[in-house]
């Protein structure tokens, strides 16, 4: 679904490279977390494969096609297979929660009685059922971002990016985006999430892809967050989830660049 092949991100001249011969496939279906420090590439990778940015080398193929080389006026039809949240939800603060929803879908022209049908039932997968006519400012910060990640999905994109979907939430807040990001990857949706959040990727045990410096060190089926950042003793991750094989570890799958 989604496929790094080689790909190099230098975004000035002389710079070091933002992403280093990265090669990562993505089947269909698939939950990955992207991980690394602060600066490491992950945000690149996401805008490589929203075509923000382009790579500099290789090539990243995203549903088949070869998104750094696809021209402009299919850029849009490209974003339309893909749903993006981000930490800051970014809502549209002057639009109630229906209208941010119902905006995904005025702009790529459904209809109106579509519109009137579908928000309100991906407002109840969401869990904001009775809350389409509040402003942004009237939701806690979890139901803004389940309020954005309806706004993601109610077109049903094939891809949901999410780049630190829980930074600016509590644990608890963030355990129920994860619950409904499980359920969103469960319905068929490839996810791709960049997070520093140790404890969510300790306890959902899916894919690790973790950068370095733009490179890929470690690629992990049901992978932890990782050794370097972790300050207590692994004893296991609880099963908060009900994801398949949560509280197992399962042993490298491949690792590139180290
Ligand atoms: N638009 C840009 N122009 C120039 N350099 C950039 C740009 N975006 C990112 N970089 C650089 O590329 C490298 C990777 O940045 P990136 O934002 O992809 O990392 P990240 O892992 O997402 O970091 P964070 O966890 O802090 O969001 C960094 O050195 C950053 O300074």
């Amino acid at each position: 679904m989604i496929r790094f092949e080689n790909v190099s991100k230098v975004y000035a001249r002389g710079a070091r490279p933002a992403l280093d011969q990265v090669s990562v496939d993505v089947e269909r279906g698939e939950f990955v977390f992207l991980v690394g420090a602060s600066g490491s590439g992950k945000s690149t990778f996401l805008s490589l494969v929203l075509r923000e940015q382009r790579p500099t080398r290789g090539r990243v193929y995203v549903a088949g096609r070869d998104v750094a080389n696809l021209s402009g006026w299919r850029v849009p039809t490209l974003r339309r297979q893909l749903g993006v949240v981000f930490q800051d939800f970014r809502l549209l603060q002057n639009k109630t929660v229906h209208e941010n929803v119902a905006f995904a879908l005025q702009v790529i022209g459904k209809p109106r009685h579509v519109i009137r049908d579908t928000v309100p039932e991906v407002l109840e997968m969401v869990g904001l059922t009775g809350k389409g006519k509040r402003m942004p400012t009237e939701l806690s910060g979890g139901e803004q971002q389940r309020a954005a990640i309806a706004r993601a999905i109610v077109n049903r994109p094939q891809i949901l990016l999410a780049d630190e979907p829980t930074g600016n939430l509590d644990p608890t807040t963030s355990l129920g985006i994860m619950r409904l990001l499980d359920r969103i990857n469960r319905t068929g949706t490839t996810v791709v999430m960049a997070t520093h959040d140790d404890e969510i990727v300790n306890e959902m045990r899916r894919r690790v892809v973790e950068l370095s410096d733009g490179v890929v060190v470690r690629d992990e089926a049901r992978g932890g967050y990782g050794e370097r950042e972790s300050i207590l003793p692994d004893v296991g991750a609880s099963p908060v989830l009900d994801a398949p094989g949560s509280g197992t570890r399962a042993p490298v799958q491949t690792v590139r660049g180290s």
